[in-house]
């Protein structure tokens, strides 16, 4: 049971500060408001539940009874105690909304004007001492989203002119260089330029092995720096950090409605109508103004309406800790009932940073020649594939010119001009459509097939291979398990395609595809009704990842993918997708356990309660007892307090 009290508002998680309510305006206001006033209102909310026992012990005793028919206590006691529930009902009434403030002082004035003045100080009580757990609980699901924010070092020490300063960390500017010692947490984001050690980021990927750090490393604010000092380059501060988008992220996804929230929402309210018209009947029936009390008592909504935000907070809060990060309910929502998961080959399954393994000339032609001529034309590249033969020619010394013109032909390769010449470094597809003659495949291991023609002549082939990243497999395998399609959609060859899948466990897998096509092909199957994620990393990508249902972008990924993403995989780590599409479900299991939990208690509360088998106090404990159980059942997927962490690590040993 709630009631909301203004006070109480200021200590709402989005949509719950009106319980209740079935009402959408309910939700943002609640959310703005910090709650760091929470315990003046928790000795006020106690005092006030503490006086009206104490009320209701009194009646019960008979102390002080002037009157013989009225309980000038009883009658005081229950309009003082339950004055919140009152007031939050008179506004519902001006609101016209129906909410089960306003069911409950129905109930309340039907037990005063039957003279039932204990029954009616027990339900007081119990109303207000539910509300106050309840606070707690959901109060505590918004505070383990706050500590995240709060666990930024407030002061770092700063190299300025050959001296070490102590400074408040929003002074710190970017360019500067920040010392941090072993066992401090690191304050921004930037690079190592001194020192060695190994900094635990489990705040942002949520990988608990600690990763090493030399100079050239990067290191991200919220980590924690383990063995050695470190200087660091600082170059993000603050909300432009990873950590402070994290939480920016998080914080607006907490401000967002899931749909199923509104459904929740609608659904508390519809209990309420249900219960005043089930009290209506049993009136009708039974004349039992008891029994009538105790069915318009008995329904309780709480573990819907305040149980649906708190496990949608608790999810995108426990998924954001292990390093994905959720931008709203929605999309939570939708990876609870994912269907397919569509994913790119180059830079998502693989690390995208793919080599050169082979290179096959033409008769009469050198493997440097090749090397050279397209590294050239590559000169200018962003693609991973550009970027690897750079790369190569680079590694074996051979000098390269940068081509007097260049084009990029999406999803097939490069056109140029280097000393006049026009330089063709592509796929099969776009030397075929230029009409330059070639051999079959002449790769012997698996790979990306670069070819490479110059003159309109074919020159040769470098194989391009790139390493499957040692996630792909397990997170493949247990998105099969959970029962989810998964597709490959490439827009390299068949026969790289076909290896990947194969190696992978993949089933369905669509090769040659341009980025419009794998976006055409995303929406089709959204336009069919499926609940479809992306995982993407590339430029191209992008589009594709607005299509679909759940866009998924790389964390490593280029930003443009990040920005379009739904949901952004700081780790690179496929199986952190895995674990995120689990927290959804779970999130969903919830919800829908608090929803059919509560529906089935209140029937048969309501049932038992209008033959005449519950009296309202009994009505009111049932009421009040599911309620908790089911706020309870959705505080489960709250990550754990990051306080006691935080301590734990500043009490590790310091060695310098
Ligand atoms: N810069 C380039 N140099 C050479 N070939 C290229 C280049 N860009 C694209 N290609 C050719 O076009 C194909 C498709 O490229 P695209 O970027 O669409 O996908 P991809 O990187 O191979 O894989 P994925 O679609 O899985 O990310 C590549 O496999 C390659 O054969
Ligand atoms: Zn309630």
């Amino acid at each position: 049971m709630s009631v909301t009290s203004e006070r109480h508002d200021s200590h709402g998680l989005t949509g719950e500060a009106h319980p209740h309510s079935a009402c959408a305006s309910c939700g943002e206001s609640a959310a703005e408001h910090d709650h760091d006033h929470e315990h003046g209102f928790e000795i006020v909310e106690v005092l006030r539940v503490v006086f009206v026992a104490l009320a209701a012990a009194a009646v019960w005793f008979h102390l002080w009874e002037p009157f013989h028919r009225v309980s000038v206590i009883g009658l005081a006691a229950t309009l003082i105690g339950g004055y919140p529930i009152f007031k939050e009902a008179f506004e519902n009434v001006v609101e016209r909304r129906m909410t089960m403030e306003l069911s409950m002082t129905i109930a309340l004035a039907s037990a005063l004007a039957i003279g039932e003045f204990f029954t009616a100080l027990v339900i007081t009580a119990f109303v207000l001492a539910a509300e106050i757990l309840e606070g707690l609980t959901v109060g505590r699901g918004r505070r383990a989203i706050k500590d995240m924010l709060n666990f930024l070092p407030q002061t770092a020490s700063v190299l300025r002119e050959g001296q070490t300063l102590e400074v408040a960390t929003d002074t710190i500017l970017p360019g500067e260089i920040v010392l941090i010692r072993p066992g401090s947490r690191i304050p921004v984001d930037g690079q190592v330029v001194s020192g060695h050690s190994f900094v635990e980021e489990a705040a942002i990927t949520g990988e608990p092995m600690p990763s090493e750090k030399i100079a050239g490393g990067a290191v991200y604010a919220g980590t924690i720096n383990q063995t050695g000092t470190l200087q660091v380059l600082a170059e993000h501060l603050g909300k432009e950090t990873t950590f402070g988008k994290i939480i920016e992220a998080v914080e607006r996804a907490e401000h967002s409605r899931a749909p199923i929230q509104k459904t929740a929402d609608r659904l508390a309210g519809y209990l309420v109508y249900f219960a005043l018209g089930a009290a209506v009947l049993t009136f009708l029936i039974t004349h039992n103004i008891r029994a009538t009390i105790s069915v318009v008592i008995v329904a309780g909504a709480c573990g819907i309406a305040a149980g649906t935000p708190l496990a949608i907070l608790g999810a995108i809060g426990r998924a954001a800790r292990q390093g994905s990060i959720i931008k709203g309910g929605i999309y939570l929502e939708a990876l609870g009932h994912l269907d397919t998961v569509f994913l790119d080959k180059t830079g998502t399954l693989t690390y995208g940073m793919p080599l050169v393994t082979e290179i096959n000339a033409a008769p009469g032609i050198s493997e440097q020649a090749i090397l050279k001529t397209a590294a050239s034309a590559e000169s200018g590249s962003e693609h991973p594939l550009g970027r690897a033969i750079v790369r190569a020619a680079e590694r074996r010394d051979i000098s390269f010119s940068h081509p007097d013109y260049f084009e990029y032909r999406i999803g097939r390769g490069v056109l140029s001009l280097i000393r006049g010449e026009q330089t063709v470094v592509g796929n099969r597809t776009l030397l075929t459509e230029l009409g330059i003659d070639l051999p079959q495949r002449t790769a012997a291991t698996p790979g990306t097939e670069v070819l490479v023609a110059q003159g309109g002549r074919y020159l040769g082939a470098i194989l391009v291979t790139d390493q499957l990243r040692d996630s792909s497999a397990p997170a493949v395998k247990a998105l099969t398990d959970m029962g989810i399609k998964v597709v490959l959609l490439t827009g390299d060859a068949k026969t790289v395609a076909e290896a990947v899948a194969d190696r992978l466990g993949i089933i369905q897998a669509h090769s040659e595809l341009l980025p419009e096509q794998k976006t055409a092909f995303i929406a089709q199957q959204v336009s069919k009704g499926r609940t479809v994620a992306m995982l993407g990393d590339g430029i191209n990508d992008a589009p594709a990842l607005s299509e679909a249902t759940v866009g998924v972008a790389m964390g490593a990924g280029t930003d443009v993918a990040r920005e379009s993403a739904d949901v952004v995989l700081i780790g690179n780590d496929l199986m952190k997708f895995v674990e995120t599409v689990r927290i959804a479900r779970n999130c969903r299991r919830i919800i829908f356990q608090n929803f059919y939990g509560t529906l089935i208690v209140d029937t048969i509360g309501i049932g038992l309660a209008a033959v005449g088998l519950l009296n309202p106090l009994l009505a009111a404990f049932i009421h009040v007892a599911s309620e908790l159980t089911f706020i309870l059942n959705s505080t489960r997927l709250l990550p754990p307090s990051e306080k006691s962490e935080t301590a734990s690590h500043e009490q590790a040993p310091v060695q310098v």
